[in-house]
């Protein structure tokens, strides 16, 4: 098996911690959602989130910015990573970056780790459902300083698929240009292992204690409670 080159990185539950998504970036976007749809309606990207939301959600085409919303609010709640959901919160909050109003939560062992292996010659680069737009800013915002240089790359739904799906795994190789057998991924959520492994990717689950995987069942993949414990 090759060595390994590029460490992908999941952002919810294993470089940070689901509480500072939730109570920070959730509850932060929650009341803007309505206001960014409206002030951007010419924007046609958000006009396409808000077709795709009336889409999936069975809602009438031009349903009205209320019905949009009350959507996004149930998925929020349910912590459903719908596409169009995660554009527009995506949107909102780089604003919010940008404004100074947010910062990013990492946990301790995060940074140190992301340093060591950068200096080492491996390659970061970030798998979230978080889109890319908001990916970067978390990353430039971390609490303890910018962490945005160590990474090289960012993907999530749209430019690389579902996080379940063996053929998002096999499109971000093929976009690194590396064989899976020479990416590591790192995640909280079993079935993203899988479909990370069946694209002939290397695994480690995330078991951070309080973290909604602590009692989850990583099946065959290698198990830490922190990034110092990763074997690369
Ligand atoms: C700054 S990324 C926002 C985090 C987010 O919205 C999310 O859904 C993270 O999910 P993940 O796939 O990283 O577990
Ligand atoms: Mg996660």
């Amino acid at each position: 098996m090759s060595a390994v080159s590029w460490i992908v990185l999941d952002i919810e539950g294993t470089t940070s911690s689901t509480e500072s998504v939730h109570t920070g970036l959730y509850a932060y976007a929650r009341p803007r959602l309505g206001p960014w749809i409206d002030a951007h309606r010419d924007d046609p990207g958000v006009r396409e989130a808000v077709r795709r939301v009336e889409r999936d959600a069975g809602l009438p085409e031009g349903a009205g910015t209320g019905d949009v919303v009350r959507v996004l609010h149930g998925w929020m709640d349910a912590d459903v990573k719908a596409t169009p959901l995660k554009t527009l919160q995506g949107q909102v909050w780089a604003a919010g970056f940008a404004a100074g109003e947010l910062t990013a939560h990492f946990f301790a062992d995060v940074p140190p780790a992301l340093r060591r292996w950068h200096a080492r010659g491996l390659r970061l680069a970030v798998f979230s459902s978080g889109a890319v737009s908001s990916q970067r800013p978390w990353f430039r915002h971390a609490r303890d300083g910018d962490l945005s240089a160590l990474v090289d790359d960012h993907f999530d739904t749209v430019n690389a698929g579902p996080k379940r799906e063996r053929a998002s795994y096999e499109r971000i190789a093929a976009a690194l240009g590396a064989p899976g057998g020479a990416m590591l991924f790192l995640s909280d959520v079993p079935a993203e292992l899988d479909a990370a492994a069946a694209a002939g990717w290397r695994t480690t689950g995330l078991r951070r204690p309080g973290e909604p995987s602590e009692h989850a069942d990583f099946g065959g993949h290698p198990v830490v409670e922190t990034f110092g414990e990763v074997e690369v």
